[in-house]
């Protein structure tokens, strides 16, 4: 039996991303949750006539906790896709003030009901939201660095489609996994292309079209805001970038080899992830490569950071100085 719960289920990314899942055959109980129309939600979906049962959970009240951990009991999976998004003008850091203490009661909620579930967060500042949650579960002594994942999938999403784009007669989005490592935001975001199949492309392109593309995918959540002109940010391709993301860890649970980026604690407990460190400026949290397994993160594919370009490593050190900040602004948040 496998239950997945959403976290933030009634929302622009919530309601897609809950559709995606309730079509995986892996998944046999979808619970969902939030604080406004998730019944509703929740009945639409329960008709589809895929075989996992659908739940929805609304608390009556702001202190009813009971409507949260009946969406957590026995979950195998927790996807937080909660709280408030971007409007023009604003950064992913501006949504702090709100979305960390939204992320925090979750991750509270999910150390008391299901301290073992894998947890993806998609709630932005994902550089400060995702050590929002490692530093509560270890508060509550139950963390485990191997089961925590921010989500950074849109920017490996992006990555693909946007040099594909610049070639559209030569290749196809899906010819593409470009690694994106660092964090998920502006600069902290850094495309490889250097690496694997996208070199003999990158290399087609001149200095000056080899920035702008590495702009866009560190700058592509601004052009859906732009897009969106206040009603939002990106929520559908957000949506199957998150699932993409879940799809790949309940793979992994039966299937060798499942790699994907993510966001995760550069803890020792993790294979590579101290060689890891070392690479990256002693940051605790960073996205890299990672092999995927019956327990989550297996290894860190910390190698990968030796065979990037000179660009990439001036990339990289911008990255770092940014992304210790937004870090550190996350676990002092839970210590204070
Ligand atoms: N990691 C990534 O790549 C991306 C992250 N995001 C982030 O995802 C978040 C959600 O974005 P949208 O779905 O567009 O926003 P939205 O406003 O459409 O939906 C958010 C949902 O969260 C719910 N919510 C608020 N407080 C809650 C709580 N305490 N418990 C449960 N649910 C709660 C709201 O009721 C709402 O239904 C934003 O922070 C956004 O910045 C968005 C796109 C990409
Ligand atoms: O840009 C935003 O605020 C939402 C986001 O994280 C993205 O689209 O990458």
């Amino acid at each position: 039996m496998v239950k997945v719960t959403v976290c933030g289920a009634a929302g622009g990314i919530g309601q897609p991303l809950s559709l995606l899942l309730k079509l995986n055959p892996k998944i046999d109980e979808l619970a969902l949750f939030d604080v406004v129309n998730v019944p509703g939600v929740g009945a639409d979906l329960s008709h589809i006539c895929s075989n996992s049962t659908t739940s929805s959970h609304l608390p009556s009240a702001k202190e009813d906790k009971t409507a949260l951990a009946d969406s957590l009991k026995n979950s195998d999976l927790v996807i937080i896709p909660a709280g408030v998004p971007r409007k023009p003008g604003m950064t992913r850091d501006d949504l702090f003030n709100i979305n960390a203490s939204i992320v925090q009661g979750l991750a509270q909620g999910i150390a008391e009901t299901c301290p073992d579930a894998f947890v993806l967060i998609i709630s932005n500042p994902v550089n400060s939201t995702v050590p929002i949650v490692a530093e509560t579960l270890k508060k509550n002594n139950v963390f485990n660095p191997k089961k925590l994942f921010g989500v950074t999938t849109l920017d490996i999403v992006r990555a693909n489609t946007f040099i594909s784009q610049l070639f559209p007669k030569e290749s196809k989005p899906t010819d593409f996994n470009i690694n994106v490592i660092g964090g998920h935001s502006g600069e902290t975001i850094v495309p490889l292309y250097s690496l694997g199949n996208s070199k003999q492309y990158l290399d087609k392109l001149s200095e000056e079209q080899q920035k702008e593309l590495i702009h866009r995918v560190q700058f592509g959540g601004d052009e859906v805001v732009q897009a969106k002109n206040g009603a939002g940010s990106a929520t559908l391709s957000m949506a199957y970038a998150g699932y993409k993301l879940a799809e790949s860890i309940l793979k992994a649970l039966d299937t060798p080899n499942v790699v994907e980026c993510t966001f995760l604690n550069l803890d020792s407990s993790i294979k590579g992830a101290s060689e890891a460190k070392k690479l990256v400026g002693n940051l605790d949290f960073f996205s890299l490569p990672v092999k995927l397994g019956k327990s989550g993160i297996e290894e860190v594919q910390y190698e990968i950071l030796d065979k990037i370009s000179d660009n990439e490593k001036k990339l990289l050190e911008v990255a770092v100085d940014q992304l210790s900040k937004n870090i550190e602004k996350g676990v002092s948040f839970v210590k204070k």
